[in-house]
């Protein structure tokens, strides 16, 4: 069962999120702790509050892996391909910019996390990625965030099956008016893309732990609709939350009374 956790303000969610992954990479003794990561506003407070936990715990980031859910592709003649990651909209990026750099930097030299332990799906070889998280061991916390307008998590949209893994995906037109939404320097819904590669709803479905972070008011609509479905519903792809073992949606108010 979904536990839902409102919180007054997103600080207080974000702190509340982050208190929980660090304390669930503290109790893990596995060669590999692996945080899901969705790029986009939902993560950000979030990130920059596990920064703080791990400042203050000072937290061993060598065993941390930072996955992210999804990436834009571009398709070139030589076949698709992921964005570079000096685009603005990179996911690598966001994950450099939002986790690895900021956690590194408040770290001791010698507990800092690698690099290489920033994981990318990549259009060029989506299987790969199963074969990653198969060698670290899986996901262990899985952020989630929804599109506030169609439901899609990573970039699995409405329709996505239940079965679905790493691939890569038409952006449907929803999807992209979200995206523009997070990403303003596309300046224009014809600048987003019109594919991505994406973890698919039977590889988050598989974390160990996950939170659906919803806040701000544009995401009451993804609250009601994912409250409203008790396990995983293609129609509101978010709802994968409900197929995960220990799973919460952690809400602020603004999205709790929308
Ligand atoms: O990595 C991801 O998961 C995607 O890029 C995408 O699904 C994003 O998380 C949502 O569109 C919500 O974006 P916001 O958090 O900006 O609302």
């Amino acid at each position: 069962m979904t536990e839902v956790r409102k919180h007054e303000s997103v600080s207080r969610l974000a702190s509340s999120v982050a208190l929980r992954i660090a304390d669930s990479m503290a109790r893990s003794d596995d060669p590999h702790y692996v945080l899901a990561v969705p790029s986009g506003r939902s993560a950000i407070p979030v990130m920059s509050a596990f920064v703080n936990e791990v400042r203050e715990r000072r937290l061993d980031l060598r065993r941390l892996v930072l996955v992210a859910l999804d990436s834009y592709v571009e398709v070139t003649p030589s076949g698709p391909r992921n964005i570079p990651i000096e685009s603005p909209q990179s996911a690598h990026r966001f994950l450099t910019e939002h986790g690895l750099d900021p956690l590194n930097a408040v770290s001791d030299c010698s507990l800092r996390m690698s690099a290489a332990n920033v994981l990318v799906p990549d259009a060029s070889r989506p299987e790969e990625m199963e074969r990653k998280l198969r060698e670290k061991g899986g996901v262990h916390f899985a952020i989630l965030a929804s599109g506030a307008s169609d439901g899609h998590v990573g970039f699995n949209g409405p329709g996505s099956s239940e079965h679905s893994r790493t691939r890569i995906v038409e952006l449907g037109p929803l999807t992209r008016s979200d995206n523009l939404v997070t990403y303003p320097t596309f300046g224009d819904l014809e600048n987003v893309p019109r594919f991505g590669v994406t973890l698919g709803i039977a590889n988050l479905a598989e974390s160990r732990e996950a939170t659906l972070v919803l806040h701000g008011r544009d995401k009451a609509l993804a609250y009601r609709r994912t409250l409203a479905r008790a396990g995983y519903s293609p129609d509101w792809p978010s709802s994968v939350v409900h197929l995960v073992n220990a799973s919460a949606i952690d809400v602020d108010f603004e999205a709790s009374r929308g």
